[in-house]
């Protein structure tokens, strides 16, 4: 089906799940209680900065960044730690050059080396997403590694795994080849509530504006054992939306792609309005993802 003719679907609900796409930004849909815990999804804001609604916990599935650079970083990170929920958990991804150790003092120069820029300073990055501010704001950056947290006093217990990979695509940061490579990588994956990876898996909000599925096939094969209660991904932009998927009778799954990025069906209101599309503007919205606990 062309992405123009997809029905976009405003609101997704099961007895455990209730997902917003489409809310009034000033008047976010209210908590829905203590025996609920409220996700609030955004990815790929490349540097851009937007108002977030409340909630339990913010998540941000990569795309941080332009190139990574230094600037990008204090600009997002400040945004980030003056956000009001109490558990942040962010991934890099593909954009976010620096934080690919080892890879980007053999890269950096495809990007940074006009007017004889040299390599950026990675400590000043890392102290940012790790450091003393971070930790104050709650915040916790994730590359391959699972954590666990509370996010209500008294609250239970939730798993989160992140990773920053995604397919080989230009040979940006933090790319895999798919098959073999793709497998043992995602095979590491460990069983969590909440999986955030910064690709999407092959079939799931996945398209392209060529109407191609280029998610990975590894993460979509996996996807059955992982069976996580929510998968947080961006990458491909235009395909920014929601799906809700059930494994049996007491397992399923929330996919959301949060990418934010003014292109794709979810921008078309803004168009026909006679406006630009932009991050935060008609047609955008954080995506909220309400979980019984
Ligand atoms: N055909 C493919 N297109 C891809 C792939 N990965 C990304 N993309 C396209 O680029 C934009 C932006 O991605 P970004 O990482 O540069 O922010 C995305 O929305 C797609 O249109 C891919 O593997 N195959
Ligand atoms: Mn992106
Ligand atoms: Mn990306």
């Amino acid at each position: 089906m062309a992405n123009e003719q997809r029905d976009l679907i405003d609101k997704l609900e099961s007895p455990s799940a209730v997902v917003h796409i489409e809310y009034d930004m000033a008047n976010p849909p209210p908590h829905r209680g203590p025996s609920w815990t409220r996700f609030v999804c955004i990815s790929d804001t490349h540097a851009h900065v937007f108002p977030v609604p409340d909630g339990d916990v913010l998540l941000h599935s990569g795309d941080i960044t332009n190139t990574g650079k230094l600037g990008d970083f204090q600009t997002s990170m400040g945004w980030l730690y003056e956000l009001p929920h109490p558990t942040k958990i962010i991934i890099a991804g593909n954009h976010d050059l620096t934080l690919h150790r080892g890879w980007y003092e053999q890269n950096y120069d495809r990007w940074h080396r006009k007017k004889m820029e040299s390599p950026q300073k990675v400590e000043p990055i890392y102290e940012l997403l790790k450091g003393e501010k971070a930790k104050k704001a709650r915040l916790v950056y994730l590359e391959d590694e699972e954590y666990t947290f509370q996010a209500k006093e008294g609250g239970r217990t939730w798993s989160v795994y992140g990773s920053p990979w995604s397919p080989w695509f230009y040979d940006w940061a933090f790319n895999y080849n798919r098959g073999p490579e793709a497998e043992k990588l995602i095979s590491k994956f460990p069983k969590t509530d909440i999986l955030l990876t910064h690709g999407p898996p092959h079939g799931i909000l996945d398209q392209t504006l060529s109407e191609d599925h280029v998610g990975c096939e590894a993460l979509a094969a996996r996807l059955p054992h992982l069976q996580p209660r929510l998968h947080l991904f961006g990458h491909i932009h235009e395909a920014h939306g929601a799906e809700l998927r059930a494994w049996n009778e007491n397992a399923s799954t929330v996919f959301v792609n949060a990418a934010n990025w003014p292109m794709g069906p979810r921008c078309e209101p803004a168009r026909k309005m006679g406006q630009r599309p932009s991050f935060g503007g008609p047609g955008f919205r954080p995506i909220i993802v309400d979980l019984l606990d």
